[in-house]
């Protein structure tokens, strides 16, 4: 973390493994569930319920102690489905995840009450597609999570202008941060993280693969559980300055899946020290990149390698 920088003119530098490994959580003979943090979604809707268990699957897969999902009982029967695991009733929530498959235009007022009663909390929230209209007042910390047609509009909402070209995505990405208060992650080919300090990177480690329905609602869910886990540490809980470097991780972690799943990670995934301009003795660029074949993949393919990705993250632990 000690690469990236506040400096608003700077392009950001790349996260690596290093980075992640030191974010990574692992736990000890005195660990139980509640100490490993809870993830709470509120993802999935009648209208999109796979997004539900796509959130569902990511959450678990990348560690959390439990995973706690509410919704409408309909679909709660497909996340239990799939995940049995899954806990459906109110409780102890560590960190949201909220907005996933669902659609604002179609949201009950009692559930944008409930969106806006976890937005004014003291736990982290993830904040994806169907909720980031109600960002607006927030004083939990967050983090959103728009792709590049979310984020367009989200900047319109707050009066700024478009952003063009790569160097200019990162100076907006920072710029809204800044305005939102809160750290925003902006999917993509790269995905670029900032925190409204100006601290920002980029992840680059996954693959044109990944471009297809639902790897977002995994990475949400992957993110509920590495912010769980920040947040069930201690009493101080997770400040927004403190999701920046957890919202990188998990990209990186979800990158490397998507490479594992896609079947070009074995060789060339950026390692301890590497950055793009590394070389190979920092691990290299990535060398079985975009156009090194590879094949098609699920978003249900993606979460499944996330513990083999928070694995070989892991392994770069000094
Ligand atoms: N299995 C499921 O239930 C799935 C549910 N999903 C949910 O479906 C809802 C709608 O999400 P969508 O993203 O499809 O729709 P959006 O309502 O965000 O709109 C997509 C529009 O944005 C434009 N756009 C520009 N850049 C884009 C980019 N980088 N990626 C995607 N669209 C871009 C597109 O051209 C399109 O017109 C969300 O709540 C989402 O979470 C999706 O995640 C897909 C899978
Ligand atoms: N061309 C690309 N190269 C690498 N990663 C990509 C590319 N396109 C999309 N992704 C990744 O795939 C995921 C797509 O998320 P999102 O657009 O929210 O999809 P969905 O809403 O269908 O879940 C993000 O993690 C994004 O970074």
């Amino acid at each position: 973390m000690g690469m990236a920088s506040g400096d608003h003119r700077a392009q950001p530098p790349e996260w690596t493994a290093a980075d992640a490994a030191r974010i990574l959580r692992v736990p000890t003979d005195a660990s139980h569930k509640y100490s490993r943090g809870v993830a709470g979604l509120r993802t999935g809707s009648v209208s999109y319920p796979g997004a539900a268990v796509l959130s569902v699957e990511g959450a678990a897969r990348a560690g959390a102690g439990m995973v706690r999902w509410l919704g409408p009982v309909e679909v709660a029967r497909l996340v239990l489905q799939r995940r049995p695991e899954v806990v459906t009733t109110p409780g102890r929530v560590d960190a949201w995840v909220i907005g996933s498959g669902t659609d604002p235009g179609n949201r009950e007022p009692g559930e944008t009450l409930r969106l806006r009663e976890i937005l004014a909390g003291s736990h982290p929230v993830v904040v994806d597609a169907g909720a980031l209209d109600v960002l607006d007042g927030a004083s939990a910390p967050f983090v959103a999570t728009p792709h590049a047609g979310e984020f367009a509009r989200l900047r319109e909402r707050l009066g700024l202008p478009q952003a063009s070209g790569e160097a200019g995505a990162a100076a907006a990405v920072r710029e809204t941060a800044a305005a939102l208060g809160g750290v925003v992650l902006l999917k993509g080919s790269e995905t670029i993280v900032a925190a409204p300090s100006g601290w920002a990177t980029v992840v680059r480690s996954g693959t044109p693969w990944l471009a297809t329905a639902g790897t977002g609602d995994v990475l949400a869910g992957a993110l509920g559980a590495l912010a769980a886990a920040a947040a069930a540490e201690g009493p101080a809980g997770v400040g927004v300055e403190q999701l920046a470097p957890l919202a990188a991780t998990a990209a990186w972690v979800h990158g490397v899946a998507g490479r594992l799943a896609a079947g070009i990670a074995a060789t060339g995934i950026p390692a301890a020290g590497s950055s793009a301009a590394a070389g190979p003795a920092g691990g290299g660029p990535v060398a079985a990149g975009p156009t090194g074949g590879g094949r098609p993949i699920t978003a249900l393919d993606v979460a499944e390698r996330l513990p083999e990705a928070w694995a070989i993250a892991f392994a770069e632990r000094a």
